[in-house]
């Protein structure tokens, strides 16, 4: 790989007698693995057949790569992750029934991680500053078949004044240098140059002073990047230590392979040896840096006579169409709950346009903000009827739904297609969660012995 000579300079002078190995690994092909998702109710046996290996730092990780249209990919039984980058979910640790944020979330592989450790419980907010990516997030958290999860596309200081102290757990996987990313996506050479990591590194703070506003007294940020570069990894922690003295360093295991941070790299305060580095030539993995902090009693969020002030000063933004739904639409949507989802309960339904979604308990109001997906996407209410949507489909067990039809693979084929399926049965009108190999798919409509097909168009294949 042709890397920058100032880039090459810079490790040499880090790394001394290492600098030789490190730079060599830039020749090696990157690593790449997936990780299972537990929030559904079976193995991705398919998928982990193909597997080289468990990576050991992560109990649903693997070693090896995912075929994005195959049926474990498509219906969110796994998540394509290297496996440096799966180890931030695992120091995040967030515990069901907590609030976690992830700050700047798109794609959504940490976001998976977090929700999915959550057990899907409590509140996972996933950010992201740019429309587009704020899309692909939204769609790889609903084929992830979460319902505590609100997607946003909101600014970090934007964000700050609608969560203040707010979070029981923060992660900000920071825009970064990407130095560790250079085998995976070699494009992100051109954009580097010596002043680059410096940079990124002011941004980074930027959007750090906006997560210690939201993050609640006793709570817990965990800061990670994908690059090498002390100034956007141990500098900033130095910085962050001296400026927030609420904050203190939590230990991160080290499995083995990994590096301690480098306090050297830095001011020298040994704290920062408790975070951890990923070096592709120690560890089966790209290069990564992440460090967890620990915020003490007080807190370092603005004042909640300053929050209301700001609230007050915001006009509220998005169509006056949103918000509850009437009783009629409840009705209708109550009317398909009870013949097909009996044992589930949605308490906080909510409406954007037509589309109805059940918000996670503990959400804040989301007047003034920028709303990608409030949480699970129950479906659209019609005229006169309460169309399911994919999204909760694939929140559901095949067993939690009363109606369920179990389709080959060819037909699963010819569904995601957008096909229209002809069934031998003779089976009752009505909607049915189609259901592959266990995995739930989507729904279908049963019209004298045809499904009409549900499946997204945007997403067919
Ligand atoms: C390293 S990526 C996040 C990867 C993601 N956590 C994952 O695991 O899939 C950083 C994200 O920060 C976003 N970003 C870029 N500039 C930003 C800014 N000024 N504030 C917040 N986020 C920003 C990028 O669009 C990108 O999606």
């Amino acid at each position: 790989m042709d890397l920058p000579e100032a880039f090459k300079n810079k490790y040499q002078q880090l790394l001394g007698d290492e600098a030789a190995a490190f730079l060599a690994s830039f020749n090696q092909p990157s690593t790449s693995g997936f990780r299972q998702n537990p929030l559904k109710n079976g193995s991705p046996t398919a998928t982990i057949d193909g597997a080289d290996g468990k990576v050991p730092a992560v109990p649903d990780g693997y070693y090896g790569s995912v075929d994005g249209r195959s049926l474990d990919h498509v219906t969110g039984w796994v998540y394509s992750q290297e496996p440096s980058a799966m180890y931030v979910g695992e120091v995040v640790d967030p515990q069901p029934g907590e609030r976690v944020l992830d700050l700047c979330a798109a794609p959504g592989g940490k976001s998976t991680h977090l929700i999915a450790k959550m057990h899907d419980q409590g509140l996972l907010v996933a950010n992201e500053i740019f429309k587009k990516r704020a899309q692909i997030l939204a769609s790889n958290l609903e084929r992830w078949g979460t319902k505590n999860t609100v997607v946003l596309n909101e600014r970090p200081d934007s964000l700050e004044q609608h969560f203040p102290a707010f979070f029981d757990r923060i992660l900000v996987d920071a825009p970064c240098s990407g130095e560790g990313m250079f085998r995976k996506e070699p494009a992100g050479i051109t954009y580097w140059n010596p002043d680059y990591p410096a940079e990124c590194a002011n941004r980074q703070r930027k959007i750090l002073q906006s997560a210690l506003k939201m993050l609640k007294a006793g709570g817990t940020l965990v800061y990670s990047t994908c690059t090498f570069a002390p100034e956007e990894d141990e500098q900033n922690i130095a910085w962050l230590l001296k400026e927030y003295p609420g904050l203190e360093m939590v230990d991160i295991r080290k499995f083995p392979g990994m590096d301690n941070g480098r306090p050297d790299w830095a001011d020298g305060n040994p704290e920062l040896a408790k975070a951890v580095r990923l070096f592709p030539h120690h560890y089966r993995g790209e290069g990564h840096f992440i460090a967890k902090l620990h915020l003490r009693d007080q807190s370092v969020g603005e004042p909640f006579k300053q929050r209301q002030r700001n609230q007050r000063k915001k006009k509220r933004r998005g169509s006056t169409n949103n918000g509850r739904p009437t009783k009629d639409e409840r009705q209708m949507f109550m009317a398909f709950q009870d013949e097909y989802l009996p044992s589930q309960s949605f308490t906080h339904l909510v409406k954007f346009g037509d589309q109805l979604y059940s918000l996670p308990d503990g959400m804040v109001e989301l007047t003034n903000l920028q709303v990608q997906t409030p949480g699970l996407h129950l479906g659209t209410l019609k005229k006169n009827r309460f169309e399911p949507s994919l999204a909760l489909a694939f929140s559901c067990q095949p067993e939690e739904v009363t109606n369920h039809l179990v389709i080959t693979k060819d037909q699963w084929r010819q569904y995601v297609h957008g096909d229209v399926l002809r069934i031998e049965q003779s089976l009752p009108n009505g909607w049915y969660l189609l259901v592959c190999e266990h995995h739930s798919v989507g729904f279908g409509k049963m019209v004298n012995g045809t499904i009409k097909n549900f499946f997204p168009k945007g997403l067919r294949f």
